[in-house]
């Protein structure tokens, strides 16, 4: 029965190849795998495959056709000729003409509320973008190649009337980091808590309040900390006045210096062994069920220089057990919105978004101008704002939001705006910008039918803000702090007014704080 399907699929596809490529198309394909073609092909099955394409579009089209996505297939293309095309251009220039023609049409792709929305290369490619992806990796010419080809696919592609027109300028450089592709490896196990919770949607909905964690920095080795217990069981500190040196005080003065040891509360402690793993599971799942559930949500932490809060927050891409609170909070957000589309049948769609907030003028940058505009940052675009909603609050406003179909994308965005990030460090004049903050934002898009009454439609936007802040400045008895660094007490009376549901917060620095209490509507 094997043989049969084969023998016919063989006959489809040279027919295709003579019908459909044209010419110079000698497509095909073929071999022998024991596979439906709805199933992923594996690298074993890869390593039986001979392809004979020989343009680019071909392997696409090829990659569409028989669902092979893989390093296999990437390390195969590498070794195919581009010089001859069957794609209907005839020379680079024409695909750069064709790709400018397209370009123009994307002006003015926005969306109401004045952001700037992209369908991306990824969007519109039906089959997996691993491929794409894993080409970012290759250190050989593939990936500018494979780019290439989806491009010119695009520009012929049928099935892309009606949509937004799509972002050709993707190439791939290698970033210094790379939670893409850890992601797509090594997810990081979801916790149990998220998933089982999830079908207590209603109860949860609108986390409705803030929650405040405390994370112990390591510090340096062997550096011990006796005046401070954690109990992490009943989340909370202990802390003890440390007693001045025998000597220096007097006896009297000793047992009046030593006050009472104070005790602090938090909605959970981790102590200064705590791994990474342990951290974003156990502070960042109330937060991705609350925002598949339909509110917004804000993670962020805030302390002083060099105790972890980027480490934290992002963390190192080297293993699965490094990954920080924002790759951690793409995987599970996905996976709870995989769970939740084969649970109910609602439709999803999430877009991501990264603006970096610098300097004492308290500078606005979009950090994934570049995925849009195809090169740098153009001084000339129109820039970001923030403004202030009679309804919904502070808002974001012309930013760019670009499709992530898959973590993987979503996690390639934020190797992106780390990359931008790190790139924007030296200023133009080569000083070294400090005290720059990082705003993350993944959009969950969703929509459902109503059971009773199909022609009913619900749905909305939900917001999870992934915000890196630098340093908090000690205070300076008549010292503003310099650029946009944070005082604790300034942000301390932000957070203890949207815990309070106060209707004024305080706002020192008006973009800053605007920023970690975007979200105060849902916390009121
Ligand atoms: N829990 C931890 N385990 C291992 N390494 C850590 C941990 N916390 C912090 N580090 C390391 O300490 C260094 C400083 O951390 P990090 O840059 O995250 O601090 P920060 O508070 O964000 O600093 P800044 O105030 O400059 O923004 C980094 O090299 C980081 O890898």
């Amino acid at each position: 029965m094997w043989t049969r399907i084969l023998e016919r699929r063989q006959r489809r596809a040279r027919v295709r190849s003579r019908s459909r490529f044209g010419e110079k198309g000698q497509c095909a394909v073929l071999f022998m795998s024991e596979r439906l073609e709805t199933t992923p092909w594996t690298e074993s099955d890869l390593s039986r495959v001979d392809v004979h394409c020989t343009s680019s579009t071909q392997i696409l089209r090829f990659c569409h056709l028989y669902n092979v996505w893989g390093p296999g297939l990437m390390q195969k293309m590498t070794s195919i000729r581009t010089s001859s095309r069957g794609d209907g251009c005839n020379s680079e220039s024409e695909v750069d003409s064709k790709r400018s023609e397209h370009c123009r049409t994307e002006e003015g792709c926005r969306d109401r509320s004045g952001c700037r929305i992209h369908e991306t290369l990824f969007g519109s490619m039906s089959p997996s973008p691993r491929a794409i992806l894993q080409a970012s990796s290759a250190s050989t010419a593939a990936p500018s190649f494979f780019s290439r080809a989806a491009q010119k696919l695009n520009l012929s592609s049928k099935r892309c009337h009606g949509m937004v027109p799509t972002q050709l300028h993707v190439e791939f450089p290698a970033f210094a980091t790379n939670f893409c592709a850890i992601l797509r490896d090594f997810p990081p196990p979801t916790p149990p808590g998220l998933l089982r919770a999830a079908p207590k949607a209603k109860e949860s909905q609108g986390i409705g309040k803030v929650k405040v964690m405390l994370r112990i920095s390591p510090g340096e080795p062997g550096e011990t900390s006796a005046f401070l217990k954690a109990d992490t069981g009943k989340a909370q500190v202990i802390l003890h006045e440390p007693e001045p040196p025998n000597g220096l005080l007097s006896a009297a003065a000793r047992r009046l210096a030593i006050s009472a040891p104070k005790m602090f509360a938090f909605d959970a402690v981790f102590c200064r062994d705590a791994t990474q793993a342990e951290v974003c599971a156990g502070s960042i799942g109330d937060v991705v069920q609350a925002v598949v559930n339909g509110a917004d949500g804000c993670v962020f932490c805030f302390g002083h220089a060099k105790l972890g809060k980027s480490y934290t927050m992002i963390g190192h891409d080297d293993s699965m057990q490094s990954l920080g609170v924002m790759p951690c909070a793409i995987a599970w957000l996905f996976r709870l919105i995989d769970e939740r589309r084969e649970r109910t049948g609602a439709r999803f769609s999430v877009r991501v978004s990264a603006v970096e907030l610098w300097g004492g003028d308290e500078n606005l940058e979009d950090l994934l101008a570049s995925v849009v505009t195809g090169g740098p940052h153009d001084s000339k675009a129109p820039g970001i704002y923030l403004q202030e909603d009679p309804i919904f609050g502070t808002q974001l406003q012309n930013q760019s939001e670009l499709r992530a179909p898959t973590p993987e994308i979503a996690a390639h965005y934020l190797d992106v705006a780390l990359a931008s990030r790190q790139e924007n460090r030296l200023s133009e004049k080569g000083e070294e910008r400090r005290g720059t903050h990082m705003l993350f934002t993944l959009y969950v898009y969703q929509y459902r039918m109503d059971k009773a009454s199909k022609a009913n439609m619900s749905g909305g936007r939900s917001r999870l803000h992934l915000i890196d802040l630098s340093s908090c400045e000690r205070p300076q008895p008549g010292k503003a702090p310099a650029g946009s660094a944070l005082s604790l007490a300034s942000l301390g009376n932000v957070i203890l007014a949207l815990v309070n549901g106060a209707k004024h917060i305080p706002y020192r620095y008006p973009s800053l704080d605007s920023l970690t209490s975007l979200t105060k509507g849902q916390f009121q």
